[in-house]
């Protein structure tokens, strides 16, 4: 699967054998092994060896990435190292506010990398870090974010909103996939289904995750729905070119591209 296709991008800690082995059986596009804030100081290498191990092992038809610790962490440069090694699809690097971060990473592991932006400094270098040889994407990173520009944790997302556009813009001006941010409150299905629609309005890709509950919710509303795909292969089959009437719009020929891009994130995700 492309890592645009992903609906559905599960984090999990890396020091967790049961949240890896049951990653194996759930409806998620890719699983995300985390060994940076979710893995506490003293199980970094424990977590580390499980990650390498597990990703030998695979995740079946899911993308597999780690996620290693900054750049001035002190198991920085061993993970790099062990992620090279790895049977990992992605690298994802958190806390990005350069490009050369991206490069350097890139040029150790040779592994795409997948840039969180997750600060001030890391939204107005989107569009750099995102133009860097070796990004494959970009995670908003919206818990550090928000503590970085001072919103409180009981703030709804208006506040990150000009961040998150500022982010899909600079994916799509470099031509990766962007991913949303996780969403924390575990039982509030509602408020998960609120911030699907709202980051697939802004035109994320998927959504990052860090429960299985949540799979469903990211799946429906980030994969397109039957009657889209029905609508789609009307369009295309109606279509002769050029701009006309269908259905009571007009369509062009960038309408029919699109209907084809669809299509094609349907058949991905099945
Ligand atoms: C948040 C959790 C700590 C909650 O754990 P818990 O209350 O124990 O969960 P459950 O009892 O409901 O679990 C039920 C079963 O599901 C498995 N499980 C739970 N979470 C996961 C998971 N993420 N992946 C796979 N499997 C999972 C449990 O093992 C149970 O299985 P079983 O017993 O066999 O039935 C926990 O969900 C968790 O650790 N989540 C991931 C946290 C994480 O990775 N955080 C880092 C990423 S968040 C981020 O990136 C923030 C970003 O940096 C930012 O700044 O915004
Ligand atoms: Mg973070």
């Amino acid at each position: 699967m492309l890592l645009r296709h992903a609906r559905s991008l599960l984090f999990l800690p890396a020091s967790n054998p049961r949240a890896i082995a049951k990653a194996r059986s759930l409806p998620c596009d890719m699983v995300i092994l985390d060994l940076e804030d979710a893995v506490p100081p003293h199980a970094k290498q424990a977590a580390l060896d499980g990650a390498v191990e597990a990703l030998g092992e695979g995740f079946g038809g899911r993308i597999a990435a780690v996620r290693i610790n900054a750049e001035d962490a002190p198991s920085h440069g061993t993970e790099m190292v062990a992620v090279k090694g790895s049977a990992a699809d992605y690298v994802v690097l958190p806390k990005v506010e350069r490009a050369g971060q991206v490069k350097d990473v890139f040029a150790v592991t040779g592994k795409p990398v997948i840039a969180m932006i997750e600060s001030a400094r890391g939204v107005l270098a989107a569009p750099a870090i995102a133009a860097e040889e070796g990004c494959a994407g970009l995670f908003m990173g919206n818990n550090d974010l928000r503590r970085d520009l001072g919103i409180p944790p009981s703030a709804d997302r208006a506040g990150l909103s000009y961040a998150m556009q500022a982010v899909v813009l600079a994916a799509r001006a470099a031509g990766i996939a962007v991913f949303d941010g996780v969403f924390n409150r575990l039982d509030d299905e509602t408020g998960l289904e609120v911030e699907c629609a709202e980051g697939h309005a802004l035109g994320f890709d998927g959504k990052t995750l860090i429960h299985p509950g949540q799979i469903p919710v990211a799946n429906q509303i980030f994969g397109p729905d039957a009657q889209a795909v029905a609508d789609a292969r009307r369009l295309i089959e109606a279509a002769t070119g050029g701009a006309e009437r269908f259905e009571g719009r007009m369509i062009e020929t960038m309408h029919v591209e699109e209907a084809r891009a669809l299509i094609a994130r349907a058949d991905a995700v099945g």
